[in-house]
């Protein structure tokens, strides 16, 4: 099983480095899993992607942090994103939003092919622009019921379907989508509590 790590900042797995004792690349190669750092943003993404995944890959795993509008999950929880919506992709009409697929144009909704764990299942937006505003925030959660928000989630499931590779994503809740509050948010437990699964994922060989 060869499995492909995909996370946007090193920062995220700092302790899964330390663990593993790896190199501080953007890409690494082990024996048992590789490592991909794209940078934060889709678009950052689908080009490191674009560069490193292939059909060798038997699955690939999403982790970093994330945002909740679900105020009943607790910060620092792990939640496995099953759907994911680039939220921003299509055209204002008006008062009125057409999605990538009302245009006629593609589809704006992915899902994880790989089944894992205990972990809650949620839905998932993609947005390159984080939520910060109580109008926006009301807007997307009308529009699309999203459990969680991330800068990258889609943008893998969509890599992976094109390439027919299983993927899952895994976040950890590290703030919750509000009028932008950074003092509250909880980077770091978020951080450490994503680098303790990440680990115990990687070590148990049945993924
Ligand atoms: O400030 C820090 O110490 C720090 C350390 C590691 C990572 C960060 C990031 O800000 C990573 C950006 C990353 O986080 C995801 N994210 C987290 N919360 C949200 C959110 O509310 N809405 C959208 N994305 C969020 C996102 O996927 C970025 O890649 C900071």
């Amino acid at each position: 099983m060869k499995l492909l790590v995909v996370v946007a900042t090193q920062k995220e797995l700092t302790s899964v480095y330390r663990h593993f004792n790896l190199p501080e690349q953007d890409f690494i190669e082990t024996a048992n899993f590789d490592i991909l750092i794209t940078g934060v943003g889709m678009t950052a993404t689908a080009f490191s992607l674009g560069q490193r995944l292939d059909k060798n890959y038997d699955l690939v795993l999403n982790v970093g942090i994330a945002g909740s509008f679900d105020k009943n999950i607790s910060l620092g929880s792990l939640v496995n994103v099953y759907q994911d919506v680039f939220a921003e992709l299509g055209a204002e009409d008006h008062d009125n939003f057409l999605t990538i697929d009302d245009l006629g144009f593609g589809k704006n909704t992915y899902h994880a092919s790989y089944e894992t764990t205990a972990l809650q299942k949620v839905k998932g937006i993609t947005v390159n622009k984080v939520h910060g505003n109580s109008k926006s925030i009301e807007t997307i959660t009308k529009r699309f019921q999203p459990q969680v928000e991330s800068m990258e989630g889609a943008a893998v499931f969509y890599a992976c379907e094109q390439l027919n590779i299983p993927c899952l994503q895994v976040r950890s809740i590290s703030n919750y989508v509000t009028p932008r509050t950074k003092e509250t948010w909880e980077i770091g437990l978020a951080i450490k509590n994503l680098n303790e699964w990440v680990i115990s994922y990687l070590t148990t060989d049945v993924y």
